[in-house]
């Protein structure tokens, strides 16, 4: 028997008996909600990092606290795209249609098969989707501390480590950055002054960058999930400073010289690493709730 302050025991099965046609149901939402929105996809990826690096994977970035006070109101969090939330907030809406499901799924595990749905569906990898997280009762705007644009590879391995990642793990999800675009603010000044950067790509960057609010997509193809973000990197292109100090770097070159070149083990670490990502910081019934509606606690 488990004690109620055990730690989490995620498995795929966990709603087996509960909500038997759960991936079904959270992998045709998904479908829908990247048929309304093509950013959709991206939009749900990083929903998912910002969730599991703040208080774990506990929907906490989710909760609209009124008085403002929530994650969202960081401004780490400000960028996470609308449509992101709107996929988590249909399929909860799909799940809960289902008599057998209604109020029995909590709204972090919807991320997490969210999160996949939005991989594999843009072309990615599939992994089974450990559940059995109960959601948070807690936002802030405080406990909001992500990695940032500047970060050096020290500082980039520093962040993943508190979450018990590895430096692979780190690059394997950096590759998250094959989807979605940035905001000129996040790498403009980089254009000209970097010398990692291609010259080509500075110009390119140049004339897109006319206003702040302009933005260039992270990778070539950035509805795919591919590894041409790290064929980018190879090549002076990457947008982000924390996405080309992976290349830079010698002590993390080699990882990213091995993702260009075979696909396959980008895929099959990423899976590994998301799957890592999604143990963090996993709520129970002791700390935890089943949220009924996503935005708010019960
Ligand atoms: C390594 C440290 C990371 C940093 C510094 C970072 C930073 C950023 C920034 C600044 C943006 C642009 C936001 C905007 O302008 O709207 C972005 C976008 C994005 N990030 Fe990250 N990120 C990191 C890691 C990750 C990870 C681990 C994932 C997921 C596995 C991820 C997934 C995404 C996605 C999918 C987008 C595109 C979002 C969209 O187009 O809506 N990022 N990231
Ligand atoms: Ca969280
Ligand atoms: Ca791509």
């Amino acid at each position: 028997l488990r004690s109620p302050l055990a730690a989490a025991q995620l498995r795929p099965g966990y709603y087996a008996g509960i909500c038997p046609n759960l991936e079904t149901i959270v992998r045709n939402s998904v479908r829908q909600s990247m048929a309304q929105s093509q950013i959709s996809a991206g939009a749900t990826l990083r929903l998912f990092f910002h969730d599991c690096a703040v208080r774990g994977c506990d929907a906490s970035i989710m909760i609209v606290n009124s008085n403002g006070d929530d994650e969202w109101g960081s401004p780490d969090d400000q960028s996470l795209k609308p449509q992101g939330f709107q996929t988590v907030l249909d399929a909860k809406a799909a799940v809960d249609k289902d008599p057998q499901c209604r109020y029995k799924v909590s709204c972090a595990d919807i991320l997490a098969l969210a999160a996949r749905e939005s991989v594999v569906q843009s072309g990615g990898p599939y992994y089974q989707v450990e559940l059995g997280r109960y959601d948070g009762k807690v936002s802030t705007k405080s406990s909001v501390v992500l990695p940032h644009v500047d970060f050096n590879l020290d500082k980039l391995n520093a962040f993943f480590s508190g979450l018990g990642l590895s430096q692979t793990d780190m690059i394997a999800l950096s590759g998250g950055h094959t989807m979605g675009a940035a905001d000129c603010s996040f790498f403009q000044s980089r254009i000209g002054t970097d010398p990692t950067m291609d010259s080509g790509f500075a110009a390119q960057l140049r004339g897109t960058c006319t206003s702040s609010q302009s933005s260039a997509f992270l990778d070539p193809t950035p509805l795919g999930f591919d590894n041409s973000y790290y064929k980018n990197l190879q090549g002076g292109r990457g947008l982000l400073g924390s996405d080309q100090v992976l290349y830079t770097d010698p002590r993390s070159r080699g990882t990213v010289n091995y993702y260009a070149s075979n696909q396959g083990t980008f895929f099959y670490d990423f899976t590994v690493a998301m799957t890592k990502l999604g143990r963090v910081g996993v709520k129970t019934a002791a700390d935890g709730e089943i949220r009924r509606d996503c935005r708010y606690t019960n």
